[in-house]
């Protein structure tokens, strides 16, 4: 089987949403596709009326097919320090074509304020290892490992794309969708991200540093992470490039067009380049001058983030089967 869907970005592509479908009948919300956690929890009837403003909920007291795990729960916090807890449920979902008949969907019965006020956002549905689950007393499945033994091949992609809609794939390769090759490297899965090492980078047209990155490829962040070496020798480039305390980021003038990123794939000079344009995340003000820098640090995480920022501007191959992932130009 195979399966797929949109992902729509929301302002600023600081996430992209993804219809998906729960329940019987089938109850549909968009929810936060995010490589970087691995809980599907959903709004819900059950969740704080307080805590909700504008979201669509899932009640699985519609569904015919709902089935209560008594006793479980779950309770998850994010870098960004947003968090949300509650119960369990099993029920079908589906993102296009591919359903899963009895995937653990963790209703919400508390969100932090983040969560409220992204009116857009029905839930996150995680597509990480499935040690980062946090249900209890015993984890559950994510909706790729159920459905894995199932799919044509034992993979996702990610197409997410500037400003429009991108898609999500499950269990084949369109090779419509990229150019050139595909250069797979390897994962190491035992924080249960999928962790991968850059072999260096490139700005605008300079040489390659030959500088080891290591980091996740998390849908779920919108921006790109990288050390500080790495960040103040690409802010150096621009005049005008600060940091800003108080925006608590590198800031720069949005005019004229950044210098292009590159990163290194693989040991044979394979590399994603990313337009100077995406750097300009966000005007910071009203006045459109200034901008907020799309790299950033990532001091205190651990390792570098391959956010959106990053994975807009390629197709990527999720490949449960080998533990690899597949990284190409488009
Ligand atoms: C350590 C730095 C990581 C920060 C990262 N968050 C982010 O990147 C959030 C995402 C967001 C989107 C829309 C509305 C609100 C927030 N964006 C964000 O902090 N910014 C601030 C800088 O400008 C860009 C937008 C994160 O926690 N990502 C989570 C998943 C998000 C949680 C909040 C809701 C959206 C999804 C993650 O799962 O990818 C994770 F891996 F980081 C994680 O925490 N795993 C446990």
């Amino acid at each position: 089987s195979t399966g797929g869907a949109v992902a729509t970005p929301e302002d600023h592509d600081v996430e992209y949403l993804t219809p998906v479908s729960i329940g019987t009948p089938e109850q549909i919300l968009n929810l936060d596709i995010d490589t970087g956690s691995s809980d599907l929890w959903v709004f819900s009837s059950e969740t704080s009326r307080s805590e909700v403003k504008g979201q669509t909920l899932y009640d699985p007291s519609n569904s015919s097919t709902a089935q209560k795990l008594e006793g479980y729960t779950w309770s998850i916090s994010y870098g960004d320090g947003s968090s949300s807890a509650g119960e369990v449920y099993l029920d079908t979902v589906s993102i296009g074509a591919l359903t899963v008949s009895s995937q653990a969907v963790e209703v919400a019965q508390k969100v932090s304020s983040e969560f409220t006020s992204d009116s857009n956002n029905d839930g996150l549905l995680g597509l990480g290892f499935g040690s980062l689950n946090t249900v209890q007393p015993n984890a559950q499945k994510t909706f790729f490992d159920n459905a894995m033994p199932a799919l044509d091949s034992p993979v996702f992609t990610a197409d997410l794309k500037a400003g429009i809609p991108g898609r999500y794939n499950f269990g084949y390769i369109d090779p419509n969708a990229y150019t050139g090759n595909i250069t797979y490297v390897s994962v190491d899965d035992s924080q249960g991200f999928w962790d991968w090492t850059s072999p260096g980078y490139a700005i605008g047209s300079g040489s390659f540093e030959n500088t080891t990155i290591k980091g996740i490829a998390d849908t779920g962040t919108s921006l790109l992470l990288l050390p500080s070496s790495v960040v103040s020798a690409y802010y150096g480039k621009i005049s005008g490039a600060k940091y800003d305390s108080t925006q608590a980021g590198y800031v720069l003038p949005c005019s004229p067009t950044p210098p292009d990123f590159a990163f290194g794939v693989g040991d044979d000079g394979a590399a994603i380049v990313l337009p100077g344009k995406y750097i300009n995340y966000a005007p910071t003000g009203s006045s459109g001058t200034t901008c907020f820098g799309g790299i950033q640090g990532d001091s205190g995480i651990g390792f570098a983030i391959f956010g959106d920022v990053a994975l807009k501007a390629a197709f990527v191959v999720f490949d449960g089967g080998s533990k690899t992932l597949g990284w190409a130009s488009k």
